[in-house]
């Protein structure tokens, strides 16, 4: 039997759907948001039926039926730091997504609507490899102050599904291999993978690393708490500084790479220099993270949406090529890598771990 199913991937600045039927991809939409669509939203959880909307038109649209669904697999979320792999939604898990146990994440939304969809159908919906996918080694979580550790949150699916791309590249297995993955999305997360297991990773969401499209990365810890106590900012607008409106948009005003481009084009000067600024700062964390494998790199990834303009990466390589082999993935395999992880549960390959 071909199973036929609906995946659904919320990202900070799209969401896109895939529709499989087995592993072929017969439907794929990337339905793009601007800061001003999410930005009138104070909580992620407040686009629920913005999101769900988007998609459940795109799929009436293209006449493609729900009732022909065996199956919905939502990208998530910020939950309790897990071990990876394919988990059912179940009822803890809704309610950690929709209070944001860990936080607020577009990609809390994946599990929620997933859920939503397939009650109505009586099916099972199914998150896979989510933000909060944990294997730091202890050395990686010590954090400088005593009261937070480091926590491991990044586009854990994603990273994984590129690196187990390259390896099959170079004849190998994913956990034979060492590969250092930057993912240039809404966010960007570079990640040190150790013979499978993500060892250290830059907490992209709360304000590590480099700045990307909509996050601050690394800022100033003394000149930020001065921000902080100064009574101009409540704790929501204070974090969306930091992730939602930060880096790009905090600059430039526009999630888009494709308009800072435009912005360059027609002379804008400043907006070169944040733009390469950026590269400079993921070329940075890629040199951190091959320090963190102790220099045996097998191959560095570029992947994410910034992966399509050769320019930016032909800025990190400038810089990081010396370290390694570079392997560049525009855009991402997280609607495949979704669909995998449901089709493996729905054919008995592997069972569906429980959230508790
Ligand atoms: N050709 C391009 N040139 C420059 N930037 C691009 C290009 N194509 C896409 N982008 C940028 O890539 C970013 C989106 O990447 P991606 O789709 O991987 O992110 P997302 O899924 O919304 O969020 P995240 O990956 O953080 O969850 C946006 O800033 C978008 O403008
Ligand atoms: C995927 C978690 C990191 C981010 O969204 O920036």
């Amino acid at each position: 039997m071909k199973y036929r199913i609906l995946t659904i991937n919320p990202g900070s600045t799209s969401t896109k759907i895939g529709v499989f039927d087995g592993d072929e991809l017969v439907f794929e939409e990337t339905l793009r948001h601007s800061s001003e669509e999410i930005g009138q939203f104070k909580k992620i959880y407040d686009q629920y039926n913005f999101r769900k909307e988007v998609i459940l038109n795109v799929l009436k649209e293209n006449a493609i039926k729900l009732e022909s669904l065996n199956a919905c697999v939502g990208r998530g979320g910020l939950l309790k730091p897990i071990a990876g792999g394919t988990y059912e939604v179940n009822d803890p898990m809704i309610e950690d997504l929709k209070v944001g146990v860990l936080g607020q994440h577009a990609s809390n939304l994946g599990g929620i609507i997933a859920k939503e969809i397939a009650k109505d159908l009586n099916i099972k919906a199914y998150i896979v490899d989510p933000v909060v996918v944990d294997e730091m080694i202890d050395l990686a979580r010590v954090s400088g102050m005593p009261e937070y550790d480091r926590m491991s949150i990044f586009h854990a699916l994603n990273q994984k599904a590129v690196a187990r791309k390259a390896a099959k590249e170079l004849g190998k297995k994913y956990d034979e291999l060492n590969f250092v993955v930057a993912h240039l999305g809404g966010g960007i997360s570079v990640g040190a993978h150790e013979l499978g297991k993500v060892i250290d990773v830059n907490n992209a969401l709360d304000g590590e690393g480099p700045f990307s499209p909509e996050r601050s990365g690394t800022v100033p810890v003394r000149k930020i708490m001065k921000m902080a106590f100064s009574g101009e900012y409540t704790v929501e607008e204070f974090n969306k500084k930091v992730s939602g409106k930060g880096g790009l948009v905090a600059y430039l005003n526009t999630n888009d790479g494709r308009d800072v481009k435009k912005m360059v084009a027609a002379g804008n000067a400043q907006a070169g220099v944040i733009y390469q600024a950026m590269a400079y700062q993921v070329a940075k964390e890629i040199g951190s993270m091959c320090v963190a494998l102790g220099g045996k790199v097998d191959g560095i990834i570029l992947t994410g949406g910034i992966a399509y303009d050769s320019e930016f990466v032909g800025w990190i390589k400038e810089r990081a090529e010396f370290l390694g082999k570079v392997f560049v993935y525009p855009g991402e395999e997280e609607l495949r890598a979704l669909a995998e992880g449901g089709l493996r549960v729905l054919k008995g390959e592997e069972e569906a771990k429980v959230y508790a």
